[in-house]
């Protein structure tokens, strides 16, 4: 041994070769690096196949984006997005986010500088114990315990400051996103006149998180083994000049393993991004399953289907756990390569590149004060096993920068993943707010609607609309749907206050579409419509919406407590309103109007539209759009609402849509004619009709006709099996028919 270090510590430039030689691999490994797009295609065949690090449960979500708009990779597109969310996440130098990013980059700095004062601090540990210096060796070793209180705080100071700086952007992002997405009637617009966004709500909830975690993470999992590299080979470099070596054969080993590495793992890769985007679509269908069970798990218990559900479950859950159970296989035996490659193949190639000139070399070195290191009183040796130390420790963590480096390419390009989504979805928010959407037309013409004109190609909005005080005026206006469906070609009408209007028509005619239209849910493509402002109208469709929270939520929303006392209104004034809609008595019932409950669930389908009929009482707007909102209401508390909206001066427009059963005719509900005064009538096929109701005559002679015609329309059946039966029965049996 003795004789091995002799000849180590005989040889002239023997540290400036090692030092050289670990140079030249850094660069290498950056080199590496800065090729890594085709270095990982080179390695991995395809820029989707995962890598080392394997995070291969993360790719969820992505998917649609890549369906849609083909592989979300790192071209110019990435960078133009990265840039749009950069700008919304990064308003100004003196915003929350950059406080944090700067103090997170200061403490990754600091993390490298203390990295290489350890290293030398390795070295100077081993030079003691070679020399067999006690005092000296404690110092060093209370030196190196010393600086692992801060190294250790810094190391969680790091993970804290990512995961902070993570939630600082995502709450900048979902704070724009929420914004845009409630402004303007975007929520509902987003799905009902745009297909861009299949899962709106996957995007603002799980797709900015994990974009915001991905981008944090990135940052430092990027920074740290760049500064790494940067500070690292700065050092060596420094060992480097005062000495000079021969960087030959650490240059072709270092080539030579890169190369073999990526081979080796191209060949043995399984298709990881296949595999866990069809987990991912298998935690989808389990998800939905289970979601169909609580929406329908009253209609499955009266059925009581649970045996089919249940069944439905299992084989969901059992066809994911083989997916998982398949993943987990192929990753045993890749990650064990992968680990062989890059933790001991990388680890024994560094050694051996620091070793061969230690090894192979010949003669001295010279310190930079310009002694000889064979002058030392122990030959040099001590010094030469320091230096040793300290570059092998600066070469180690190198490559495991690079390494770290490398397998970032995956996470880079599933952050190329994320950032278009969620870029995709600020931007289709953006155009939805100006008007512009974009919708997959359904080119199949509907059965039963093969006269309705279809409109080709994208939809163009001609219409014009325009704000009045008081009036609804149509002029030419045209019924269309998202889809292009033309439902109504042309419709002029004209609703001022002192009118109510019954709309009908078969279904699908375009009844709720009008109100949409009305509402400024939908624009007008063609014609003209005058109106007045959204709020002055006030829908009730058939199924009322009930909020999350009290029962006095129930009654006043959309408006909130606070609403509600500026309009100078007191529940007092809320019991007034639930006795004329007859609810007065759930007040009690329900434990008062603070309590909370699932209102949708509490209550029964009347009393859930009686709770619609009351917003309208509360809120008093100019004109009730009611869209067969009181079907489940009895006919006399139905007659006393609408009687006491017409009389507080609210402009009914009611939809009502009841097939006719005895003719080809519309029917509809009587009981409400006398609270109209005109009526608009859909045919279904494009036409309409609009007529003033005579409330009184229509109303009892519709009665009575259709009452007669119920009554005529058995007779002749009841007639026959009259005979029937005298005949089964036989002659002792006479037919008598009285008449009263
Ligand atoms: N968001 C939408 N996107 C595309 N087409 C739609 C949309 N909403 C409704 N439609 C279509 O518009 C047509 C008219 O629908 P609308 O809801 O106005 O019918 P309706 O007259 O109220 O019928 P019903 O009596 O059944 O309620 C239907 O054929 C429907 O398919």
């Amino acid at each position: 041994m003795s004789k091995m270090v002799g000849s180590i510590t005989s040889t002239k430039s023997l540290q400036e070769k090692i030092a050289k030689g670990a140079l030249i691999a850094v660069l290498l490994a950056i080199g590496a690096k800065k090729l890594s797009p085709k270095f990982r295609k080179i390695l991995f065949g395809s820029e989707n196949r995962p890598n080392s690090k394997s995070k291969d449960f993360v790719d969820e979500g992505i998917g649609s984006v890549n369906d849609k708009k083909g592989k979300a990779s790192l071209n110019k597109e990435f960078y133009r997005q990265l840039r749009y969310l950069l700008k919304i996440l990064f308003p100004g130098l003196k915003s929350k986010a950059f406080g944090i990013l700067t103090l997170h980059t200061a403490t990754l700095v600091a993390r490298t500088f203390l990295s290489i004062y350890v290293s030398m601090l390795d070295g100077k540990i081993v030079r003691t114990i070679v020399r067999r210096d006690l005092r000296a060796f404690l110092l060093q070793l209370s030196q190196w315990l010393l600086i692992s209180i801060p190294a250790t705080f810094i190391n969680s100071l790091i993970r804290y400051l990512e995961c902070e700086l993570a939630l600082v952007l995502r709450t900048r992002l979902v704070n724009h996103a929420y914004n845009l997405y409630f402004d303007n009637q975007t929520y509902y617009r987003v799905s009902n006149l745009d297909s861009r966004l299949a899962n709106v709500d996957q995007c603002l909830t799980d797709d900015i998180t994990m974009f915001t975690q991905s981008l944090a993470h990135l940052y430092s999992h990027l920074t740290k083994p760049l500064l790494d590299v940067t500070l690292m080979s700065f050092t060596l470099y420094t060992l480097a000049s005062r000495r000079g070596a021969s960087s030959k054969y650490p240059s072709i080993i270092g080539v030579a393993v890169l190369y073999l590495t990526a081979q080796i793992l191209k060949a043995i890769s399984p298709k990881f991004g296949n595999l866990v985007a069809e987990e991912a679509r298998l935690k989808g269908d389990l998800r939905f399953v289970h979601s169909r069970v609580i929406a329908n798990a009253e209609e499955i218990a009266f059925y009581g289907g649970h045996k089919i559900e249940l069944n439905l479950l299992q084989k969901c859950y059992k066809k994911l756990a083989e997916q998982m159970h398949l993943i987990f296989n192929k990753r045993l035996w890749y990650i064990m390569f992968e680990q062989f490659l890059m933790k001991y193949v990388w680890s024994a190639s560094g050694l051996i590149m620091v070793a061969i000139p230690i090894l192979t070399a010949k003669g001295g070195g010279i310190r930079a004060d310009g002694s000889e290191v064979d002058d030392d009183p122990d030959g040099g040796v001590s010094d030469r096993t320091k230096a040793f130390t300290t570059a092998r420790n600066l070469l180690i963590n190198c490559a495991d920068a690079v390494e770290r480096m490398m397998s970032s390419y995956k996470e880079i390009t599933e952050l190329a993943g994320y950032t278009s989504r969620v870029s995709e979805m600020f931007e289709t928010f953006n155009d939805i707010r100006q008007g512009k959407y974009k919708r997959t037309i359904v080119t199949k013409q509907k059965k039963g609607k093969s006269n309705l004109e279809k409109i080709s190609g994208p939809l163009q909005i001609k219409g014009e609309v325009i704000d009045t005080e008081s009036v609804i005026d149509t002029e030419d206006l045209a019924i269309i749907t998202p889809n292009g469906d033309v439902i109504v070609g042309s419709l002029t009408m004209r609703v001022e206050p002192g009118m109510h209007l019954l709309i009908t028509g078969p279904n699908g005619c375009g009844k709720s579409s009008l109100f949409r239209i009305f509402s400024g849910l939908w624009p007008v493509y063609k014609g003209k419509l005058q109106k007045p402002p959204p709020t002055s109208m006030f829908y009730i469709p058939q199924r009322p919406y009930m909020s999350i929270g009290t029962l006095r939520d129930q009654v006043i929303y959309p408006d909130n407590v606070e609403d509600m006392k500026k309009k100078g209104l007191t529940d007092k004034d809320l019991i007034n309103i639930l006795n004329i809609v007859n609810l007065q008595h759930i007040v009690d019932r329900e434990g008062g109007w603070d309590s909370e409950s699932d209102w949708k669930d509490v209550l029964s389908g009347g009393e859930k539209q009686r709770m619609g009929m009351a917003r309208i009482f509360y809120h008093r707007p100019q004109y009730a759009l009611l869209d067969e909102c009181t079907s489940a209401v009895s006919i006399d508390v139905e007659s006393k609402i609408y009687q006491t909206v017409k009389d507080s001066g609210i402009v009914l427009l009611t939809i009502t849509h009841r097939p006719s059963l005895w003719s080809r005719t519309v029917r509809y509900r009587p009981s409400l004619w006398k609270f109209h005064t005109h009526l608009l009538q859909f045919d279904g096929e494009g036409g309409w009709r609009m007529e003033e109701l005579d409330t009184n005559t229509r109303l009892t002679l519709n009665e009575e006709k259709q009452k007669l015609e119920t009554q005529l329309a058995g007779v002749p059946k009841m007639h026959n099996r009259l005979s029937e039966l005298c005949s089964i029965l036989g002659g002792g049996f006479s037919l008598t028919i009285q008449s009263g």
